[in-house]
């Protein structure tokens, strides 16, 4: 495999994948010997993150699906365009907390909009205006733990506001994370599962394990 320049961290709520990220940084940095920047999804850019904004507030009436992955894709033109492919031509490592796979597992499989139609409105967005080839992570770390784990950190202990998302009910929870493991298993080459329900200093060296593999 490439050495992956571009790396994506997927999961369900509170599978902890912005406290590995926060942790893993000084290692990928001596790893890569690269510069290393992080950055997120819905947001990483100014008009993206007021997508995020909008997208994580209660809205009434509620947000029509198609609606809801349209507002997605568009934010994640921006962040490609804006963010993401900028640092990567300036030979930058890109860490994204959530990206592509997060439409498909939450907006296909949870809401139920099917995986083949939000890869065909996403493959508009995430097209490289110089190359026209998709911009696709080189590695993804996918951070599995049954939801209600999950959930149970979120609204237990999470020091932010619980937001729309987080307020689905259990079967829109284990849509998505059904979808990530389908991903998951149809793209063993780019998708590494870590077993996200451990304490955190196992997670992190599970992930550790994943990135000196991929960076060989
Ligand atoms: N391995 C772990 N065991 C127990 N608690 C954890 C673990 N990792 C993270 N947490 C705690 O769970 C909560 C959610 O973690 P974090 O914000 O990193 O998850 P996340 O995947 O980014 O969540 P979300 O996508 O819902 O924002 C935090 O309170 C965090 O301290
Ligand atoms: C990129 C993306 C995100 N979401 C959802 C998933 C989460 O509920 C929030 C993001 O906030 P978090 O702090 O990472 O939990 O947005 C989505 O539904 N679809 C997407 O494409």
């Amino acid at each position: 495999m490439k050495k992956a320049n571009f790396i994506t961290f997927e999961g369900p709520e509170g599978a902890g994948k912005t406290t590995a990220i926060q942790a893993v940084l000084p290692f990928l940095e001596e790893l890569t010997s690269k510069v290393v920047v992080t950055t997120r999804e819905p947001g990483g850019n100014p008009l993206a993150e007021a997508v995020r904004d909008l997208l994580k507030e209660q809205q009434e009436p509620a947000i029509d699906a198609r609606t809801e992955v349209l507002l997605l894709a568009a934010s994640r033109r921006e962040h490609v365009v804006q963010t993401i492919l900028p640092a990567l031509n300036n030979g930058v490592v890109v860490v994204s907390d959530r990206y592509l796979d997060s439409s498909l597992a939450y907006q296909g499989g949870g809401r139920g909009l099917g995986m083949q139609a939000v890869q065909a409105i996403n493959d508009y967005a995430i097209e490289n205006p110089e190359t026209g080839q998709a911009v696709e992570p080189g590695l993804t770390i996918y951070m599995d733990l049954p939801v209600e784990i999950g959930l149970e950190r979120v609204f237990k202990h999470r020091t932010g506001k619980i937001d729309r998302m987080d307020r689905e009910n259990l079967d829109f929870h284990r849509r998505v994370r059904e979808s990530y493991l389908e991903l998951a298993a149809q793209n063993p080459e780019r998708i590494k599962t870590v077993n996200a329900n451990q304490p955190a200093d196992k997670v992190l060296e599970d992930v550790k394990t994943i990135l000196l593999e991929n960076w060989r």
